[in-house]
Order: structure tokens, then sequence, then C-alpha cells
């Protein structure tokens, strides 16, 4: 089954617990959480405090995309904050396998992002250790960009990897996805959708998220 994924960076910041309950009325799956810290991207965004005050107003699966440095000395704050699932650059990491442990250690399902740059290939000895694998289409720091084309090819190579492994891994996209070529990432092989101006910059959330459900069915 294919998730919805509304990154809230493209929310109403004021109007923050509104938005996200719209787009749980509407369906979504997870709710893609984007910690910026200002070093590894430019831009800061949100930290824990706003993690668990949203945990209690949503029931939404809360999947933390940290685009920070040093990320093993957040991942408890997050943990403690009501993270389901918990990504951290492979970039960022310099023992990206111990942070794997770190993320699981707290009982949170673990992903790996990379940037478009990034090759595959230092996923080699860390995939069968993740949830899932996010690959970004777009370099991070921003909603609102354009998706980069040449990331299909890298998604199709992504599910080869893992569906020869025969291993349960979720395949997350994220940057400039819209209801134009949703169709074509998840035919490519990616199963969870992460979208955010498409969906808050859009003037009706509700029935945007329906239209992005029918495409992937
Ligand atoms: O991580 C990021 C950006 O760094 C994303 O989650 C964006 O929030 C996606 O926004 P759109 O490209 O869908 O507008």
């Amino acid at each position: 089954m294919v998730k919805i994924a509304p990154s809230i960076l493209s929310a109403d910041f004021g109007n923050l617990y509104e938005d996200i309950a719209k787009v749980e009325k509407a369906g979504a799956d997870y709710l893609h959480i984007d910690v910026m810290d200002g070093h590894f991207v430019p831009n800061i965004t949100i930290g824990p405090l706003v993690v668990e005050a949203l945990r209690s107003k949503s029931s939404l699966v809360f999947d933390i995309h940290l685009m920070i440095e040093n990320p093993d000395i957040y991942i408890p704050a997050f943990a403690n904050a009501g993270a389901d699932i918990i990504t951290v650059h492979a970039e960022a990491c310099i023992h990206l396998h111990r942070t794997i442990q770190n993320i699981k250690s707290h009982g949170v399902k673990a992903a790996v992002a990379l940037n478009p740059a990034t090759s595959l290939d230092i996923l080699e000895y860390v995939l069968n250790d993740v949830d899932m694998v996010l690959l970004m289409t777009v370099n991070p720091g921003f909603g609102g960009q354009k998706f980069i084309d040449g990331s299909l090819n890298k998604i199709q190579k992504l599910r080869d990897i893992v569906n020869s492994r025969g291993i349960d891994v979720e395949i997350e996209v994220d940057g400039g996805i819209n209801l134009n070529n949703v169709k074509e990432v998840v035919d490519a092989g990616a199963n969870v959708i992460v979208a955010g101006s498409a969906i808050f910059g859009s003037t009706d959330v509700e029935k945007t998220i329906r239209n992005f459900k029918e495409l992937v069915i």
C-alpha cells in the first residue's frame, strides 16, 4: 500500500494543529516533520518541544526527518517526544550503523535519508537494518523546489535492491512531488510519498490528499 506523508514544513505554523487535523481527517498515513538545524541545511525549523506538543493532538504516525548534524545527541529527545520513525542523513553520520542501533534502542523505527548526490552504495551494509530509506528528490532545506528528474532512476535501482534482498524496507521520496508526478515515482518503486507544498499550498487540503490517494491505488 502506498502511504501519503504530508510535510508540515509547508503548513501554516500559526495554525499548525488545525492544518494537521485536516490532513488526518483526509486520511494521511504519516505526518512528515522536518527538523532543520541551520548547519546541515541552511534553514531552522522545529525541535522536540513542538513534536511533544503535537503528539497529544494527533494519532498519525510521526515521521521525523532529522536534517541536522550530530543527530545521535537528539535521538532520545525526539523518541521521548513521540516519534514513531526517526530518519537520519547518511551524510551526517560518521558511525551510521551505530546511529541506526541508537534509534532502534528507543523502540522507534529507523530510517536513513540520502541527498540527491549521494550514491545508494552507502546503504550496502545497513540496508537490512533499517525500516525505511528516504530518497531526497530535491536538495534538502526548503519546500517548494522542483523534483530532480534523475531521481526516478535512483528510486528504481533501490527498489530492485530491496526486492532482490527480499526485505521489508519502505522507500520514501521527498521533494517536489505533486499530483502530476506522483504516479511516476510510485511506478518507479516508492511507497511512502512526502508532499508539502502540493498539499498545504492547495486550496482544498482534504481534496488534494484524496486525489493523491486515488492516483496511487
Ligand atoms: O525535507 C524537505 C525539504 O528539505 C521536504 O520534506 C519538503 O517539505 C518537501 O516539500 P515540497 O517539495 O513537497 O514542497
